[in-house]
């Protein structure tokens, strides 16, 4: 246990009491293959698991949401829990679960109402508009006052798995976030929100490192109340030049995963492996940046399907960080036997990249596949991505 003493604050998180405690209560982990892929072990198969795996192509999730809005679902612990551990109950496959929430839940600690509008996705009716605005985000943020529910709800969850699977805990990348604050919701041009990296180099740099704030809490919270692993979704990291993303997107990335590591040493921790997921960010000198897991403090990066591992693993250079991905999502409309075939050549192309790999879509999962196509898929990475 380290002496040293952090140079980040450690966030207020009474309620949580001693992680060492809570850890205890906890049934033993049965199947640890995610977090053996995480350190870089070659595991007899790849562990798999789907971002957004609960979400509306279940009808149980359906259900839910017929009588419970979006943010209520994931501001009541145990209907976050419930709805988490849905595709774990039906699927003995997945290796892993991720604990349900948004990512937009940072902006709303920061005081912007966010919005989920049935046809529209995300809504901020506030965005930033100027570095003016940013005057009105809140300071000095307790992420266990306005986050706390995502605490329970990972406590919750962990005694629901019972040990079957570990439990992943996320945030959105500061980047990612600031253009949902900048544009008030989603967009395809980015002209509200990419301006401000000309326009407003610094102040844009300031907002990064206020958002990253938030989210190292957040994740020091997670993991605090029973998260095992971690990811961090840069899901628009691709609208940039690379020049930009090294410049603002990465180093406020750098602060959460340096931020995090270092308040967990400090509480005695021996730390969870981060996964960093910067879709689009797929140029060889971005990829040059991240190849050394010591210098970015992410342990595994997630691709999305517009690469092939055997080209990325050649640009890293190296294997001291691990991979994951990144089967098309729209592999699953592709019945039983197109499914099967992909998930056999893209496991082929794994399987001789080598280093850790940790199977999952190159994005989220969509409304309408089909159910029983998930279970196939999930059952095709066993078959396929087994070391012979
Ligand atoms: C960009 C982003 C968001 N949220 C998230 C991201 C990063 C990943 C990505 O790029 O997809 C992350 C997220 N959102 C959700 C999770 C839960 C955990 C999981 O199963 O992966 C996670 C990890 C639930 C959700 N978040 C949302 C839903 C569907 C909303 C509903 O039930 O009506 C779910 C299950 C809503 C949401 N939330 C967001 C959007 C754009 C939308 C609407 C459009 C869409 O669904 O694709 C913001």
């Amino acid at each position: 246990m380290s002496t040293e003493s952090s140079q980040y604050a450690i966030p207020e998180l009474k309620n949580l009491g001693s992680w060492r405690e809570l850890e205890k209560s906890f049934p033993p982990l049965k199947n640890d293959l995610l977090l053996r892929a995480a350190k870089g072990e070659d595991t007899p198969r790849a562990p798999v698991w789907v971002m957004r795996q609960a979400g509306r192509y279940l009808p149980e999730f359906l259900e839910v949401r017929k009588s419970h809005s979006f943010f209520e679902c994931c501001q009541t612990p145990s209907i976050a829990s419930a709805l988490t551990l849905q595709p774990i109950d039906r699927y003995p496959n997945l290796d892993a679960s991720i604990i349900f929430c948004d990512i937009l839940v940072v902006p709303q600690a920061l005081g912007m109402e966010v919005l989920m509008e049935p046809s529209k996705g995300p809504v901020l009716p506030k965005p930033l508009v100027t570095p003016e605005d940013i005057k009105r985000l809140n300071s000095n943020v307790s992420v266990e006052k306005e986050l706390g529910y995502l605490f329970e709800a990972i406590t919750l969850t962990r005694k629901g798995l019972a040990g079957r699977v570990p439990l992943i805990g996320f945030c959105g990348a500061p980047w990612t976030l600031m253009a949902y604050m900048c544009e008030g919701g989603g967009s395809k041009t980015f002209e509200k929100s990419k301006p401000w990296l000309y326009k407003y180099p610094q102040e844009s740099k300031d907002l990064l490192i206020k958002i990253a704030d938030v989210c190292a809490d957040l994740l020091v919270g997670q993991v605090l109340a029973g998260a095992q692993m971690l990811q961090v979704f840069d899901s628009w990291a691709g609208e940039l030049t690379p020049y930009h993303y090294a410049e603002f997107a990465l180093p406020a990335c750098k602060h959460i995963s340096f931020k995090v590591k270092s308040i967990l040493k400090e509480l005695g921790h021996p730390g969870v492996a981060i996964t960093l997921f910067a879709k689009g960010a797929n140029s060889p000198s971005t990829f040059k940046l991240l190849s050394n897991s010591e210098e970015t403090g992410y342990d595994t990066l997630g691709l999305d399907w517009t690469v092939d591992p055997l080209e990325v693993r050649e640009w890293l250079g190296n294997k001291r960080v691990n991979l994951q991905g990144n089967f098309d999502p729209t592999v699953l409309y592709g019945d039983k036997d197109g499914i099967e075939k992909e998930v056999k050549r893209l496991s082929e192309q794994w399987k001789k990249a080598g280093g850790g790999w940790i199977a999952n879509l190159g994005h989220g999962i969509t409304p309408n596949v089909k159910p029983e196509d998930m279970g196939w898929f999930l059952e095709c990475v066993h078959k396929y991505s087994k070391r012979d």
